[in-house]
């Protein structure tokens, strides 16, 4: 499976004319092939809208997404997306929801066993003639995950995918999910508030401001997977995230301060 470069170059959004500073200002930024980008920041500083960018579901006022050299400018089966909520179809078995892409695209038959084998790996093993219903919140995420992988994704775009599970869940999907892209060699970019969810899954993390919404900084996670969260250096990064994540929320306070006096 071949991964993708996504360039967001001079990337700005307005979602309405009467807005006074834009929603993203100015992004620029590349995510290389087969590796997974975390975007990170306060709530409404633009994580989702620049995803939806990425997934072509919504078009900057200025400026471009390219992945492989094509400017996005509308969906992609290539180009997938992960919620909070998974949307299964609750009428449906787990083999049937994993299937989906593929019966949709009529490729389903002959590839059966790549459905198989994905629901082994995501640990459904057990699971697979039962109605998505019957499954856990996790196990349902687990069903989109085999969903999405089935379509041979070259890139995931995952929105908060884990922030609806329990802790342990959370963090064992994490850990499985990046594990799994990674051996399949797909590019991916996930929005979170979470900075362990960042610093468990992504080779780097991008920090984003709000109003408007711009890249601020940046950190490099050069750890192996799987990620000992209990490891010093895990922690470090942990902490020197943090650290950055406070500086430039104290910077953004005062200015919005100087601002009002
Ligand atoms: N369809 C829309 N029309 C107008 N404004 C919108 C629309 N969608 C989002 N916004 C605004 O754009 C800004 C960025 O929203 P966005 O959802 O991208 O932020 P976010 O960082 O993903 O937030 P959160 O972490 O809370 O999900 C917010 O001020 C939001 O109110």
């Amino acid at each position: 499976m071949s991964a993708s470069n996504i360039w967001i170059s001079d990337l700005t959004h307005y979602y309405n004319k009467k807005q006074t500073s834009p929603t993203l200002d100015n992004i620029n930024l590349t995510i290389p092939k087969g590796q997974l980008t975390a975007l990170i920041g306060r709530s409404g500083c633009g994580k989702s809208t620049l995803l939806q960018m990425l997934a072509g579901l919504l078009i900057p006022t200025e400026g471009a997404v390219r992945i492989n050299g094509h400017t996005v400018y509308k969906p992609n089966a290539k180009w997938n997306m992960m919620f909070q909520k998974p949307s299964l179809y609750p009428w449906m078995t787990v083999r049937e929801n994993a299937a989906l892409s593929l019966v949709f695209s009529g490729t389903y038959k002959g590839n059966e066993e790549r459905v198989e084998n994905l629901l082994d790996m995501v640990g459904l093993t057990e699971h697979k003639d039962k109605n998505v219903q019957q499954l856990s919140g996790g196990q349902q995420q687990r069903v989109a995950l085999a969903r999405s992988l089935a379509a041979e994704p070259e890139v995931l775009l995952l929105d908060e995918p884990f922030s609806a599970l329990d802790a342990f869940t959370r963090a064992q999907l994490q850990t499985e999910v990046a594990q799994i892209c990674h051996d399949q060699g797909i590019t991916m970019v996930l929005v979170t508030h979470d900075i362990e969810e960042a610093v468990a899954m992504a080779d780097k993390v991008v920090i984003m401001n709000h109003n408007p919404g711009r890249i601020v900084g940046s950190l490099e996670v050069p750890v192996e997977y799987p990620r000992d969260r209990s490891a010093p250096k895990f922690i470090e990064l942990k902490e020197q995230l943090f650290a950055e994540f406070e500086k430039i929320d104290q910077a953004k306070q005062a200015e919005l301060e100087q601002k009002a006096s």
